[in-house]
Protein backbone atom coordinates (compact mmCIF):
# COMPACT_ATOMS: atom_id res chain seq x y z
CA UNK A 1 0.00 0.00 0.00
CA UNK A 2 1.43 3.24 -1.25
CA UNK A 3 2.21 5.30 2.02
CA UNK A 4 2.21 9.04 0.26
CA UNK A 5 -1.42 10.56 0.54
CA UNK A 6 -2.76 13.12 -1.46
CA UNK A 7 -3.05 16.31 0.81
CA UNK A 8 -6.35 18.00 1.01
CA UNK A 9 -6.19 21.77 0.44
CA UNK A 10 -7.64 23.97 2.82
CA UNK A 11 -8.19 27.14 2.16
CA UNK A 12 -8.84 28.29 -1.58
CA UNK A 13 -5.73 31.22 -1.37
CA UNK A 14 -4.64 30.85 -5.03
CA UNK A 15 -7.31 29.16 -6.68
CA UNK A 16 -9.73 30.67 -9.12
CA UNK A 17 -12.67 29.32 -7.35
CA UNK A 18 -14.26 29.55 -4.10
CA UNK A 19 -15.24 26.86 -1.92
CA UNK A 20 -18.95 25.11 -2.19
CA UNK A 21 -18.18 23.28 0.91
CA UNK A 22 -15.17 23.31 3.00
CA UNK A 23 -14.71 21.18 5.81
CA UNK A 24 -11.68 21.03 8.59
CA UNK A 25 -11.34 18.15 11.02
CA UNK A 26 -15.56 16.52 10.76
CA UNK A 27 -16.02 13.80 13.32
CA UNK A 28 -19.00 11.44 14.26
CA UNK A 29 -19.47 8.65 15.92
CA UNK A 30 -22.36 6.32 17.16
CA UNK A 31 -22.24 5.14 20.25
CA UNK A 32 -18.27 3.33 20.84
CA UNK A 33 -17.96 3.43 16.88
CA UNK A 34 -16.26 6.40 14.84
CA UNK A 35 -17.45 6.63 11.66
CA UNK A 36 -15.62 9.94 10.64
CA UNK A 37 -12.34 10.41 12.24
CA UNK A 38 -11.46 13.83 11.18
CA UNK A 39 -12.08 14.47 7.66
CA UNK A 40 -11.05 17.62 5.55
CA UNK A 41 -12.95 18.39 2.41
CA UNK A 42 -12.78 21.26 -0.40
CA UNK A 43 -14.82 21.64 -3.06
CA UNK A 44 -14.82 24.55 -5.79
CA UNK A 45 -17.99 25.80 -6.49
CA UNK A 46 -19.04 24.30 -9.86
CA UNK A 47 -17.20 21.36 -9.74
CA UNK A 48 -18.53 17.35 -9.42
CA UNK A 49 -16.62 16.13 -6.11
CA UNK A 50 -17.13 12.21 -5.37
CA UNK A 51 -16.63 9.90 -2.02
CA UNK A 52 -15.96 6.64 -2.77
CA UNK A 53 -15.64 4.48 -0.28
CA UNK A 54 -17.01 0.98 0.45
CA UNK A 55 -19.87 -0.01 2.47
CA UNK A 56 -20.35 1.42 5.72
CA UNK A 57 -17.31 4.21 4.98
CA UNK A 58 -19.11 7.12 6.37
CA UNK A 59 -20.47 8.39 2.51
CA UNK A 60 -23.96 9.04 3.91
CA UNK A 61 -22.89 10.22 7.24
CA UNK A 62 -20.40 13.24 5.81
CA UNK A 63 -24.31 14.27 3.81
CA UNK A 64 -26.14 13.84 6.34
CA UNK A 65 -23.76 16.09 8.10
CA UNK A 66 -23.19 18.98 5.33
CA UNK A 67 -26.72 19.07 4.71
CA UNK A 68 -27.35 19.32 8.31
CA UNK A 69 -29.52 16.50 9.26
CA UNK A 70 -26.76 15.43 11.34
CA UNK A 71 -24.23 17.49 13.55
CA UNK A 72 -21.19 16.51 13.64
CA UNK A 73 -19.22 15.94 17.51
CA UNK A 74 -15.96 17.57 16.36
CA UNK A 75 -14.40 19.69 13.15
CA UNK A 76 -16.21 23.13 11.37
CA UNK A 77 -17.28 23.27 7.66
CA UNK A 78 -18.92 26.04 5.40
CA UNK A 79 -21.27 25.06 2.92
CA UNK A 80 -22.08 27.93 0.34
CA UNK A 81 -20.34 30.46 2.41
CA UNK A 82 -22.56 29.56 5.34
CA UNK A 83 -21.55 28.13 8.76
CA UNK A 84 -23.09 24.91 9.31
CA UNK A 85 -23.33 24.74 13.06
CA UNK A 86 -23.87 28.49 13.26
CA UNK A 87 -26.41 29.25 9.71
CA UNK A 88 -27.90 25.91 9.35
CA UNK A 89 -31.29 27.55 8.23
CA UNK A 90 -29.13 29.39 4.86
CA UNK A 91 -27.09 25.97 4.46
CA UNK A 92 -30.38 24.49 3.95
CA UNK A 93 -31.57 27.24 1.78
CA UNK A 94 -28.48 26.84 -0.56
CA UNK A 95 -28.81 22.73 -0.97
CA UNK A 96 -30.72 20.06 -2.30
CA UNK A 97 -30.13 16.67 -1.18
CA UNK A 98 -31.66 13.63 -2.94
CA UNK A 99 -30.44 10.00 -2.04
CA UNK A 100 -31.10 7.20 0.45
CA UNK A 101 -33.17 9.38 1.99
CA UNK A 102 -35.56 10.29 -0.68
CA UNK A 103 -38.53 12.85 -0.49
CA UNK A 104 -40.41 10.99 -3.16
CA UNK A 105 -43.92 10.08 -1.83
CA UNK A 106 -45.22 7.08 -3.68
CA UNK A 107 -49.00 7.31 -2.87
CA UNK A 108 -49.00 10.32 -4.89
CA UNK A 109 -48.47 11.18 -8.70
CA UNK A 110 -45.28 12.74 -9.89
CA UNK A 111 -46.61 15.87 -10.28
CA UNK A 112 -48.13 16.28 -6.97
CA UNK A 113 -44.96 15.24 -5.66
CA UNK A 114 -43.55 18.39 -7.44
CA UNK A 115 -46.28 20.40 -6.46
CA UNK A 116 -45.94 20.16 -3.24
CA UNK A 117 -42.30 20.98 -3.58
CA UNK A 118 -43.36 24.30 -5.50
CA UNK A 119 -45.43 24.79 -1.70
CA UNK A 120 -42.54 24.22 0.36
CA UNK A 121 -40.62 26.62 -1.58
CA UNK A 122 -43.12 28.76 -0.97
CA UNK A 123 -43.99 29.47 -4.90
CA UNK A 124 -47.00 31.12 -6.40
CA UNK A 125 -49.82 28.27 -7.82
CA UNK A 126 -48.75 29.44 -11.14
CA UNK A 127 -44.96 29.92 -10.80
CA UNK A 128 -45.38 26.29 -8.88
CA UNK A 129 -46.82 25.08 -11.87
CA UNK A 130 -44.68 26.19 -14.30
CA UNK A 131 -41.83 24.80 -12.70
CA UNK A 132 -43.55 21.85 -12.53
CA UNK A 133 -44.30 21.38 -16.06
CA UNK A 134 -40.67 22.50 -17.16
CA UNK A 135 -38.88 20.00 -15.28
CA UNK A 136 -41.12 17.22 -15.24
CA UNK A 137 -40.07 17.69 -19.43
CA UNK A 138 -36.70 18.39 -18.41
CA UNK A 139 -36.15 14.84 -16.82
CA UNK A 140 -38.88 12.86 -19.36
CA UNK A 141 -41.54 13.01 -16.77
CA UNK A 142 -44.46 14.28 -18.61
CA UNK A 143 -46.17 11.33 -19.81
CA UNK A 144 -45.97 9.50 -16.26
CA UNK A 145 -46.60 12.83 -14.17
CA UNK A 146 -50.10 11.84 -13.55
CA UNK A 147 -49.17 8.59 -12.33
CA UNK A 148 -48.47 7.21 -9.03
CA UNK A 149 -44.65 7.48 -8.14
CA UNK A 150 -44.94 3.93 -7.12
CA UNK A 151 -45.19 3.28 -10.17
CA UNK A 152 -42.66 4.56 -11.20
CA UNK A 153 -39.04 2.52 -12.09
CA UNK A 154 -36.22 3.03 -10.45
CA UNK A 155 -34.79 5.58 -12.36
CA UNK A 156 -38.15 7.14 -13.28
CA UNK A 157 -37.96 7.91 -9.22
CA UNK A 158 -34.50 8.96 -9.18
CA UNK A 159 -35.31 11.27 -11.95
CA UNK A 160 -38.38 12.25 -9.87
CA UNK A 161 -36.40 12.92 -6.65
CA UNK A 162 -33.79 15.42 -8.66
CA UNK A 163 -36.22 17.69 -10.02
CA UNK A 164 -38.22 17.77 -6.79
CA UNK A 165 -34.72 19.04 -5.64
CA UNK A 166 -34.60 21.45 -8.22
CA UNK A 167 -37.63 23.24 -7.26
CA UNK A 168 -35.54 24.92 -4.69
CA UNK A 169 -32.99 25.90 -7.19
CA UNK A 170 -30.49 24.82 -4.82
CA UNK A 171 -26.90 25.82 -5.65
CA UNK A 172 -25.41 22.82 -4.35
CA UNK A 173 -26.49 19.63 -4.56
CA UNK A 174 -25.53 16.33 -2.83
CA UNK A 175 -26.43 13.30 -4.45
CA UNK A 176 -25.31 10.02 -2.29
CA UNK A 177 -25.25 7.13 -4.28
CA UNK A 178 -27.04 8.42 -7.23
CA UNK A 179 -27.25 5.23 -9.57
CA UNK A 180 -26.86 2.26 -6.83
CA UNK A 181 -29.34 -0.25 -8.30
CA UNK A 182 -30.03 1.41 -11.25
CA UNK A 183 -29.88 -0.48 -14.92
CA UNK A 184 -27.17 0.37 -17.34
CA UNK A 185 -29.31 3.08 -19.32
CA UNK A 186 -30.43 4.44 -16.38
CA UNK A 187 -27.08 4.88 -15.37
CA UNK A 188 -25.85 6.46 -17.91
CA UNK A 189 -29.09 8.93 -17.68
CA UNK A 190 -28.00 9.57 -14.75
CA UNK A 191 -24.80 10.73 -15.24
CA UNK A 192 -25.83 12.79 -18.15
CA UNK A 193 -28.06 14.76 -15.89
CA UNK A 194 -25.41 15.46 -13.65
CA UNK A 195 -23.09 16.45 -16.15
CA UNK A 196 -25.87 18.84 -17.29
CA UNK A 197 -26.36 20.29 -13.99
CA UNK A 198 -22.93 21.34 -13.46
CA UNK A 199 -22.94 23.35 -16.67
CA UNK A 200 -25.67 25.51 -14.99
CA UNK A 201 -22.89 26.09 -12.27
CA UNK A 202 -24.24 23.83 -9.73
CA UNK A 203 -22.08 22.20 -7.38
CA UNK A 204 -22.04 18.37 -7.50
CA UNK A 205 -21.34 16.19 -3.95
CA UNK A 206 -21.53 12.93 -4.70
CA UNK A 207 -21.39 9.66 -3.01
CA UNK A 208 -20.41 6.18 -5.04
CA UNK A 209 -19.06 2.89 -4.72
CA UNK A 210 -18.72 2.76 -8.21
CA UNK A 211 -15.22 3.91 -9.26
CA UNK A 212 -16.21 4.18 -12.71
CA UNK A 213 -18.93 6.66 -11.46
CA UNK A 214 -16.29 8.58 -9.75
CA UNK A 215 -13.55 8.63 -12.84
CA UNK A 216 -16.61 9.46 -15.49
CA UNK A 217 -18.31 12.33 -13.61
CA UNK A 218 -15.91 13.96 -10.38
CA UNK A 219 -13.65 16.75 -10.70
CA UNK A 220 -11.74 15.48 -8.29
CA UNK A 221 -12.31 12.35 -6.08
CA UNK A 222 -11.48 11.46 -2.07
CA UNK A 223 -11.54 8.15 -1.48
CA UNK A 224 -12.70 7.16 2.17
CA UNK A 225 -11.73 4.23 4.07
CA UNK A 226 -12.74 3.62 7.94
CA UNK A 227 -13.43 7.40 8.35
CA UNK A 228 -10.55 8.81 7.04
CA UNK A 229 -9.73 9.98 3.22
CA UNK A 230 -7.24 7.84 2.24
CA UNK A 231 -6.25 10.18 -0.49
CA UNK A 232 -8.19 13.01 -2.40
CA UNK A 233 -7.08 14.08 -5.82
CA UNK A 234 -8.32 13.64 -9.19
CA UNK A 235 -8.65 10.72 -11.10
CA UNK A 236 -5.39 10.94 -13.20
CA UNK A 237 -3.46 11.74 -9.60
CA UNK A 238 -4.90 8.85 -7.53
CA UNK A 239 -4.05 6.45 -10.32
CA UNK A 240 -0.40 7.72 -9.90
CA UNK A 241 -0.53 7.14 -6.10
CA UNK A 242 -0.11 3.39 -6.55
CA UNK A 243 2.90 1.35 -8.36
CA UNK A 244 1.86 -0.36 -11.60
CA UNK A 245 2.81 2.75 -14.32
CA UNK A 246 4.89 1.97 -16.92
CA UNK A 247 5.40 3.40 -20.20
CA UNK A 248 5.44 1.11 -23.26
CA UNK A 249 7.77 1.87 -26.44
CA UNK A 250 7.28 0.28 -29.60
CA UNK A 251 9.85 0.16 -32.60
CA UNK A 252 9.39 -1.19 -36.03
CA UNK A 253 13.44 -0.86 -36.66
CA UNK A 254 14.88 -3.94 -34.90
CA UNK A 255 18.14 -1.78 -34.47
CA UNK A 256 16.60 1.26 -32.93
CA UNK A 257 15.22 -1.06 -30.67
CA UNK A 258 18.79 -2.58 -29.42
CA UNK A 259 19.64 1.19 -28.89
CA UNK A 260 16.59 1.97 -26.79
CA UNK A 261 16.90 -1.48 -24.39
CA UNK A 262 20.96 -0.69 -24.21
CA UNK A 263 19.92 3.57 -22.93
CA UNK A 264 17.08 2.50 -20.85
CA UNK A 265 18.58 -0.43 -18.00
CA UNK A 266 15.52 -0.48 -16.37
CA UNK A 267 13.30 -1.99 -19.51
CA UNK A 268 12.29 -5.33 -19.62
CA UNK A 269 11.78 -5.94 -23.54
CA UNK A 270 9.35 -8.56 -26.05
CA UNK A 271 11.93 -9.25 -28.78
CA UNK A 272 9.63 -10.78 -30.82
CA UNK A 273 7.27 -7.90 -30.65
CA UNK A 274 9.75 -5.45 -30.49
CA UNK A 275 8.34 -3.30 -27.72
CA UNK A 276 10.26 -2.17 -24.59
CA UNK A 277 8.22 -1.99 -20.95
CA UNK A 278 9.71 0.67 -18.66
CA UNK A 279 8.70 1.28 -15.05
CA UNK A 280 7.06 4.82 -14.89
CA UNK A 281 4.47 6.66 -13.23
CA UNK A 282 3.15 8.81 -15.99
CA UNK A 283 4.40 12.14 -14.44
CA UNK A 284 5.44 14.80 -16.42
CA UNK A 285 8.85 14.84 -14.92
CA UNK A 286 9.35 11.06 -14.90
CA UNK A 287 8.01 11.05 -19.02
CA UNK A 288 10.86 14.21 -19.59
CA UNK A 289 13.19 12.21 -17.89
CA UNK A 290 12.29 8.75 -20.41
CA UNK A 291 12.09 11.01 -23.07
CA UNK A 292 15.21 12.76 -22.46
CA UNK A 293 17.59 9.12 -22.34
CA UNK A 294 15.63 8.50 -25.85
CA UNK A 295 17.05 12.00 -27.54
CA UNK A 296 20.45 11.33 -26.25
CA UNK A 297 20.74 7.83 -27.76
CA UNK A 298 19.52 9.20 -30.83
CA UNK A 299 16.73 6.81 -30.73
CA UNK A 300 13.26 7.37 -32.30
CA UNK A 301 10.27 4.39 -31.07
CA UNK A 302 7.68 4.58 -33.06
CA UNK A 303 4.88 4.50 -30.86
CA UNK A 304 4.57 5.07 -27.19
CA UNK A 305 1.86 4.51 -24.92
CA UNK A 306 1.64 5.33 -21.14
CA UNK A 307 -0.42 2.78 -18.91
CA UNK A 308 -2.02 4.06 -15.51
CA UNK A 309 -3.12 1.86 -13.12
CA UNK A 310 -7.07 2.18 -13.46
CA UNK A 311 -9.11 3.29 -10.14
CA UNK A 312 -9.89 -0.11 -9.42
CA UNK A 313 -6.39 -0.75 -8.45
CA UNK A 314 -6.20 2.96 -6.02
CA UNK A 315 -9.44 2.02 -4.57
CA UNK A 316 -8.27 -1.53 -3.27
CA UNK A 317 -4.99 -0.38 -2.70
CA UNK A 318 -5.83 2.50 -0.44
CA UNK A 319 -8.97 0.84 1.48
CA UNK A 320 -7.07 -2.53 1.64
CA UNK A 321 -9.66 -4.53 0.57
CA UNK A 322 -8.12 -6.24 -2.27
CA UNK A 323 -8.97 -9.82 -2.31
CA UNK A 324 -8.82 -10.00 -6.09
CA UNK A 325 -6.41 -11.75 -8.10
CA UNK A 326 -3.90 -9.53 -9.34
CA UNK A 327 -4.70 -8.43 -13.27
CA UNK A 328 -3.17 -5.95 -15.65
CA UNK A 329 -3.74 -2.59 -15.47
CA UNK A 330 -5.99 -0.61 -17.51
CA UNK A 331 -4.06 0.97 -20.69
CA UNK A 332 -4.12 4.88 -21.15
CA UNK A 333 -3.08 6.37 -24.38
CA UNK A 334 -2.02 9.68 -24.62
N1 LIG B 1 -27.76 6.57 13.24
C1 LIG B 1 -26.81 5.64 13.34
N2 LIG B 1 -26.65 4.95 14.47
C2 LIG B 1 -25.67 4.01 14.60
N3 LIG B 1 -24.81 3.71 13.62
C3 LIG B 1 -24.90 4.36 12.47
C4 LIG B 1 -25.91 5.37 12.25
N4 LIG B 1 -25.77 5.86 11.00
C5 LIG B 1 -24.71 5.20 10.47
N5 LIG B 1 -24.21 4.31 11.34
C6 LIG B 1 -23.05 3.41 11.08
O1 LIG B 1 -22.00 4.21 10.60
C7 LIG B 1 -21.26 3.51 9.59
C8 LIG B 1 -21.18 4.36 8.35
O2 LIG B 1 -22.47 4.48 7.78
P1 LIG B 1 -22.76 5.33 6.47
O3 LIG B 1 -24.20 5.11 6.12
O4 LIG B 1 -22.29 6.71 6.65
O5 LIG B 1 -21.81 4.59 5.44
P2 LIG B 1 -21.81 4.66 3.86
O6 LIG B 1 -20.39 4.85 3.47
O7 LIG B 1 -22.79 5.64 3.37
O8 LIG B 1 -22.23 3.19 3.49
P3 LIG B 1 -23.30 2.64 2.42
O9 LIG B 1 -22.58 2.65 1.12
O10 LIG B 1 -23.54 1.25 2.93
O11 LIG B 1 -24.48 3.53 2.49
C9 LIG B 1 -21.97 2.19 9.40
O12 LIG B 1 -21.27 1.21 10.12
C10 LIG B 1 -23.33 2.41 9.99
O13 LIG B 1 -23.85 1.23 10.52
Amino acid sequence: MPSSVMPTPRKHDGHASPAAVSAVGLRKSFGDKTVLDGIDLYIPAGSVFALLGPNGAGKTTAVKILSTLVTADGGQAQVAGHDLATEPQAVRAAIGVTGQFSAVDGLITGEENMLLMADLHHLSRSEGRRVTAELLARFDLTDAAGKPASTYSGGMKRRLDIAMTLVGRPRIIFLDEPTTGLDPRSRHTMWQIIRELVTTGVTVLLTTQYLDEADELADRIAVLDNGTIAAEGTAEELKRLIPGGHVRLRFTDPAAYRDAATALPTATGDDDALTLHIPNDGSQHALRALLDRLDTAAVHADELTVHTPDLDDVFFALTGNDTRVPHQPTEALR
